[in-house]
């Protein structure tokens, strides 16, 4: 029997408590014949069971909310007319009536409580507790956090306590300033998070991340939007910058290297920590020959969202009818080369920026200055692909700052400091990969953006000849090992190289218009001629 009291959040007449639950209970729970509708997990061909998120397949960053409070109003980067961002602020008293509705819905029901940690460092590691009415939902953040041990179990103190109630809705929504009927709202001084009408996993995923962006950089550790992998050794580690879709999690899975995980690190004097316990990759189009780590992962306690199955549970990785953005989730023990028992590494020695550039004008891979590394860290210059955040259908240019500004509780500014104080303590050196497109209309291709990182990972890019690309002023390789020459320039893609420079000069303004607000502090301005030149 359970001994947790959920009356202590208003929750009551709780029918039957399922705390960490143990996978082989999600199984059958998630499985059990007489659920309906998005409850209803289905067993696939290859062990794992397939869920349907049901209307939100995606994030809903314009539904994401911060309760003002004297606590909150002036250490959270709220949204500006001149810096729009995703943190919009909601009332007090707003929010005691969101909370009540996720509380009402609660209450009466069999729940499951998930306790576990977002943190790999003991020190600085969030007790988060979630509360969800949805077996797979408790599945998915088993899946993702680090699952404590039975005696830290039995002494679990939670430091922040989300409320999953996704079967609610916000009937109110206008009178409460909110954007609709789903909401996702953050209370940074009581430690809650409430979600309502939104199964998507991802929300209580990147919420934990958002929380962990608010709290770390105050404490002078960097907190990041990047995978992470070191060495056989454990001594070389790597980071890998990004924004959804750009390759973190499948760069960052290569058997010849550990991994530390596959989306959220933090970085502090002991090194590069993982937040989660495990991986959240995308399955669109997965293909076991050119992933077999992540398609083997795909077994018995992973968890797939929004996949194609039929009758004799035989999966269409390549059927996008419901999302582009399918996921699966899994423990990071199934992917085989992996740091143990504790997922962190040593100060990060190369520090990598995936940008898919959706325009085709940035090289495959450009080795940056430490100024350049500062103003393209601070542009987070990429796209957003499809299926990720609601509303996005097609390859869309953004400049995301910090390749995560959907996740910044603070100002950008204040993660670039964490970082680059990182990277001078190590020596790190940094490099602008684009996983997008160039001149031939197509996506740059795995094999070779592959051979890239390995060149930059083993240093032979340190050795490569290089020359200067006009606009951007950036040093490319002319040749790698195992990369084909001819992408190494973006002008070499164009059958037309004026094309590029065309298109180079488009961009080069974009650039250039979006820095302007950083541009109002001494340290922004010095920046700018680091960046593209018109
Ligand atoms: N050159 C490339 N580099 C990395 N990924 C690529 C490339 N070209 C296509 N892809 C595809 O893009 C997606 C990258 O997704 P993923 O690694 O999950 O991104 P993230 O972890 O950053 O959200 C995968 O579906 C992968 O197959
Ligand atoms: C889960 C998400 O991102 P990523 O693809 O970076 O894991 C997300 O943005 O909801
Ligand atoms: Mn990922």
């Amino acid at each position: 029997m359970s001994t947790i009291d959920l009356s202590q959040y208003g929750i009551k007449n709780v029918k039957e408590i399922i705390h960490n639950p143990s996978y082989e209970q999600l199984f059958k729970d998630e499985t059990d014949p007489s659920l309906e509708g998005f409850e209803k997990g289905t067993v696939t061909e290859l062990g794992a069971v397939n869920v349907m998120t049901g209307v939100y397949t995606g994030r809903s960053p314009k539904d994401k909310f911060i309760v003002l409070d004297d606590n909150s109003k002036d250490k959270v980067w709220w949204t500006t007319e001149e810096y729009p961002n995703d943190n919009k602020p909601v009332t007090e008293a707003a929010w005691k009536e969101i909370k009540q509705i996720a509380v009402n819905e609660l209450s009466d029901k069999k729940l499951y409580v998930v306790d576990c940690f977002c943190g790999a460092n003991h020190d600085t590691r969030m007790a988060v507790r979630f509360i969800v009415e949805v077996a797979w939902q408790a599945h998915f953040v088993t899946n993702m956090f680090i699952q404590p041990s039975a005696e830290e179990l039995a002494n679990f103190k939670p430091d922040f306590v989300v409320f999953n109630a996704s079967k609610a809705k916000v009937t109110n929504f206008k009178e409460l300033g909110l954007n609709s009927e789903t909401a996702v709202v953050f209370n940074t001084t009581s430690r809650e998070q409430v979600i309502i009408n939104t199964w998507y996993g991802g929300e209580m995923k990147k919420g934990m991340f958002s929380m962990m962006n608010y709290y770390l950089p105050q404490q002078g550790i960097a907190s990041m939007h990047c995978s992470a992998n070191t060495d056989k050794q454990g001594q070389n580690t790597a980071i890998f910058f990004g924004l959804s879709g750009t390759g973190k999690t499948t760069l960052s899975t290569d058997p010849k290297r550990l991994l530390i995980g596959d989306d959220e690190h933090g970085w502090d004097d002991n090194g590069v920590f993982n937040f989660e316990g495990g991986c959240y990759a995308k399955v669109i189009n997965l293909d076991k020959e050119s992933e077999p780590d992540i398609f083997n992962a795909i077994r018995r306690d992973a968890l797939l969202e929004n996949v194609t199955v039929d009758n004799n549970g035989k999966i269409d990785f390549k059927d996008k009818s419901v999302t582009e953005n399918t996921r699966v989730s899994y423990p990071i023990n199934h992917i085989e080369s992996i740091v143990e028992p504790i997922s962190a590494g040593p100060a990060a020695k190369n520090v990598i920026f995936l940008s898919a550039d959706a325009f085709g004008v940035l090289p495959p891979v450009s080795i940056l200055t430490p100024e350049q590394t500062k103003y393209y860290f601070l542009s987070g210059f990429t796209a957003k692909l499809a299926g990720t955040e609601r509303g996005i259908t097609e390859p869309t240019p953004t400049f995301s700052a910090c390749f995560g500004q959907a996740f910044l509780e603070l100002h950008p500014t204040k993660y670039a400091e964490e970082l680059v104080k990182r990277m001078q303590q190590s020596g790190a050196k940094a490099y602008l990969v684009n996983t997008g497109w160039n001149g031939t209309g197509k996506r740059i291709s795995i094999k070779d953006t592959r051979g890239i990182i390995d060149a930059i990972l083993d240093g032979a890019i340190l050795n490569a000849p290089t020359k200067k690309l006009p606009i951007f002023n950036f040093e490319v390789p002319t040749e790698l090992p195992g990369v084909d020459p001819k992408i190494l320039d973006p002008r070499d893609t164009y059958t037309n190289p004026e094309e590029w420079d065309v298109k180079a000069q488009d961009l080069a303004a974009r650039f250039i218009k979006n820095f302007k607000k950083y541009e109002n502090n001494p340290a922004g301005k010095a920046l700018v001629t680091a960046g593209p030149q018109l």
